[in-house]
């Protein structure tokens, strides 16, 4: 933690209104504006930590339209990928409650999530080593009990080296390649939206943009996204809304533009 963040508490500095319709209001950082209720998927107000211990995540508020690309910044142990944990259900919360189209399913676990749509990569442990690039993505479509090698046929159009290494194991790709697989395996349950967090950990700045454009693909398709990233300028760049989490609560949400434009989340945040 250095001091550029040690003095903003619990302020919410909510920079813009990012598409017209509301959004969190300064100086109460989790509270939700009716907009952010009625988002596609939302963790509101959340509240909560692992087991019995402290909280890490205080009245964090995170969400993403139908069509948006929502990304999730911050310093190192903010609790980005603690708040992805809760809107997946991993997490109790000991307030807020975690919207999926309308419906609150704060209560559900994890699978049951996925069953309802949600589509999850996880940062680390996110593919099978031993497996074949084909068994992780056959992996992927475990709840599926109709065909889904029209599925596939798709995610190897958009990831095509992963057509020409389907019968590798996974664990020997490079590591831009795993991130493939991961993303490829979450999109075999055809979720409805799709939470990745740190897509593009490890990968050098070349399979990096190339992650972040096959990610903008996917969005296109009409899955909206919410990811977390470390690397914060490029991530909102292609960002349509971006939250900036410090101590696990909201310091900063708008459109990644005015995020980029912002004289303190530059400061602060993206190195100046
Ligand atoms: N499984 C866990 N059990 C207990 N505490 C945890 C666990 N995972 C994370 N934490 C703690 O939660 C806090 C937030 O961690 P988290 O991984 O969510 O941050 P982050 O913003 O994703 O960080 P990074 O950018 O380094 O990945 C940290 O203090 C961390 O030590």
């Amino acid at each position: 933690m250095t001091d550029a963040y040690s003095d903003r508490g619990n302020k919410d500095r909510s920079i813009a209104n990012p598409h017209g319709r509301g959004e969190l209001t300064p100086g109460s950082a989790g509270t939700p504006s009716p907009s952010t209720e009625t988002a596609y998927l939302a963790g509101v107000g959340m509240t909560g930590g692992y087991g019995k211990g402290a909280d890490i995540l205080h009245d964090c508020t995170v969400a993403v339209e139908k069509g948006e690309i929502a990304v999730i910044v911050g310093p190192n142990g903010a609790g980005k990928s603690t708040a992805m944990k809760a809107v997946f259900g991993m997490l109790n919360l000991r307030q807020g409650h975690v919207m999926l189209d309308g419906e609150d399913i704060s209560t559900l676990t994890p699978q049951a999530r996925v069953a309802k749509g949600m589509g999850f990569v996880p940062q680390v442990r996110n593919i099978f080593a031993s497996l074949s690039v084909e068994e992780n993505l056959e992996m992927g479509a475990f709840i599926r009990r109709d065909d889904f090698r029209p599925t596939m046929e798709q995610i190897y159009d958009l990831f095509p080296i992963l057509r020409d290494k389907r019968r590798q194991p996974a664990g020997e790709l490079s590591g831009g390649q795993r991130q493939q697989v991961a993303v490829g395996r979450a999109l075999m349950t055809k979720p409805k939206v799709l939470m990745l967090d740190e897509p593009t950990a490890g990968v050098s700045p070349i399979v990096m943009d190339e992650l972040f454009d096959r990610i903008i693909e996917v969005s296109r398709t009409g899955i909206p996204i919410l990811m977390v990233e470390q690397n914060a300028r490029q991530a909102l760049e292609i960002a349509d809304k971006g939250y900036v989490l410090v101590q696990g609560r909201n310091a900063f949400t708008g459109t990644g533009r005015e995020l980029l434009a912002d004289e303190e989340v530059r400061k602060s945040f993206l190195g100046g």
